[in-house]
């Protein structure tokens, strides 16, 4: 079965892009500020507590109060979500499917609305708003075409007088739990492969960007979703989180989102509580130190072009982003004032105008975080790029880029999620592979290099997910390049890829005498 593609726009002009971006702007301006229930088995609940959504460009314009759930309320939707298993499971997978065909036809006539929305709660640039709502819409198709492809389970050899049988059974209520830099993407696409499945879901959005998932439950619910299947229920990860990651009931856990969290929900997931009859299935999709690696044959310009892409697209916050830039030392000096150059011509500045590159961080502790990590860079290395930033009006910090760092620096090994590169020398191409590979994760990495024999070796030997070659090491296609890391990375889940939803599923074997 051929994937769906996302159709191409024909129309690339800035005119254009200005136009579309301005009537889903319209849409958005008309319901900021607005407040937000939780939804619970179809049922809306307010509730006193609230969670802020603010635009990070300015701190100021608010995009909704969003009621906050508590243990009792998770409880309640641990309930509504038990209760709609019974009768979901049973539903044919073509309707599951067909359910996800119309979200996704839906969000395509409102994808620059959504796109909008993403430039406001998350302080996304349009160009990666737009792909971060494309691939939404392609996660639910992809999705809905693999389930269409395992419905009648795998073939198995039967035998005389035994008709044998493999199908593929939903697992029962998941907890999704989903980040904010893909706010739009990876929650949607997380929470429709554990529905499509034939499960039921506890949704814990990020807190930071918990009005996008709102409106996509609207959007699930107008395509047909029964109550009860998704179950919108955003908090704080400490307590909702830990209380559904403990729950007896909760069957499996697909979450998207730091190292550090992802190992406490592992621990956390182990663990058999009273009343538990399975071992809880975890799906992680974690951080990334990526690297950039980059030959002496090889196009020095598309090298310098790739790194800084990698590095700053949407301000360094993609689990995917080139932090770290490892050259051989042949082509080191040329490769950095060229980056050096093409950082300094980048614009920053508030997302909503298009000739900005780069917009904010997501909020004040991301902030000072990275600010805290250009700190340390400063001892480490050398500061040949940005390295300020500015919080009073909203949270910019400067695309900042280190030269000369030791493989084993912080800056070079801890995630700092913002637009932060370092760049290290290699005395040769196997030097260069053994520096990218120095590093607890193992998400993504990128290769420039014209030398044939090098690039087949790194194909064998750079252990990442997903490797790219003479391009930048951000960017998966849905169905094309299937997303997930080793190691840290997460659980080799591969998201938008041919085997993850099987990951919400169980294989049951019946043999039938006749
Ligand atoms: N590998 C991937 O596909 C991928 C994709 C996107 C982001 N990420 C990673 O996500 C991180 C950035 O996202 P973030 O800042 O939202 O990450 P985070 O780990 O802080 O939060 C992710 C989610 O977990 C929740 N959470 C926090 N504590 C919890 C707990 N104790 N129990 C349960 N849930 C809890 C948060 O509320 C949020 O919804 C980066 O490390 C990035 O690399 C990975």
């Amino acid at each position: 079965m051929i994937p769906y593609k996302h159709e191409p726009f024909t129309d690339f002009s800035i005119e254009k892009n200005r136009t579309d971006y301005l009537e889903g702007l319209k849409t958005v301006e008309a319901y900021l500020g607005q407040d937000y229930p939780l939804i619970i088995g179809g049922e809306r609940i307010t509730t006193e507590d609230k969670i802020v959504s603010f635009n990070p460009s300015n701190k100021e314009e608010l995009i909704g109060n969003v009621s906050k759930s508590s243990k009792e309320l998770a409880e309640k939707a641990m309930q509504a979500a038990d209760e709609a298993f019974k009768t979901w499971k049973k539903v044919k997978p073509e309707v599951r499917a067909d359910v996800l065909m119309r979200a996704a036809a839906i969000v395509r006539r409102r994808k620059h609305e959504f796109s909008a929305l993403l430039t406001k709660e998350a302080g996304k640039p349009w160009n990666e708003a737009d792909a971060d709502t494309a691939e939404a819409i392609d996660f639910m198709e992809y999705y809905a075409r693999q389930m269409l492809r395992l419905k009648d389970g795998m073939p198995v050899e039967s035998r005389p007088g035994e008709d044998n049988r493999y199908d593929y059974i939903p697992l029962g209520v998941g907890v999704v739990i989903s980040p904010w830099n893909f706010a739009f993407a990876i929650m949607a696409g997380t929470t429709v492969a554990a529905m499509v499945a034939g499960n039921t879901v506890l949704l814990k959005p990020a807190s930071t960007t918990p009005v996008v998932a709102y409106k996509f439950i609207e959007v699930l619910e107008e395509a047909g979703m029964p109550p009860g299947v998704v179950n919108y229920i955003p908090g704080p990860g400490s307590e909702v989180g830990d209380y559904l990651v403990d729950h007896a009931n909760t069957r499996f856990i697909s979450f998207t989102g730091s190292k550090e969290v992802g190992l406490r929900i592992a621990e956390r997931s182990a663990k058999v509580n009273e009343g538990q009859v399975w071992m809880k299935r975890l799906i992680a999709e974690m951080g990334g130190k990526n690297t950039m690696v980059v030959d002496k044959e090889a196009d020095l310009e598309l090298a310098a072009q790739s790194i800084v892409k990698s590095a700053f697209g949407f301000s360094g916050q993609k689990c995917s982003a080139g932090s770290r830039a490892v050259i051989v030392e042949d082509v080191y000096d040329t490769v950095l004032e060229r980056v050096i150059e093409l950082t300094k011509e980048l614009t920053i500045g508030d997302p909503t105008d298009q000739s900005n590159y780069m917009g904010p961080v997501i909020d004040g502790n991301s902030y000072n975080k990275i600010m805290s990590y250009i700190e340390i860079g400063k001892e480490e290395g050398r500061l040949v790029a940005g390295g300020d930033g500015d919080d009073s009006k909203g949270f910019f910090v400067n695309p900042t880029v280190f030269a000369d760092l030791d493989p084993q620096a912080r800056i070079m090994q801890e995630e700092i999620f913002g637009p932060v590169v370092g760049l290290m020398k290699a005395k040769d191409f196997d030097h260069a592979i053994e520096i990218a590979n120095n590093t607890e994760y193992g998400l993504t990495g990128g290769v420039i290099t014209n030398n044939r024999e090098n690039l087949e070796k790194a194909r064998e030997d750079f252990h990442v997910g997903n490797l790219y070659f003479n391009r930048g090491c951000t960017g998966a296609i849905v169905g094309y390049q299937s997303f997930g890391g080793f190691n840290m990375s997460g659980t080799d889940s591969k998201a938008g890829g041919p085997d993850y939803i099987g990951l919400h599923m169980q294989a049951k074997t019946t043999s039938e005498m006749y």
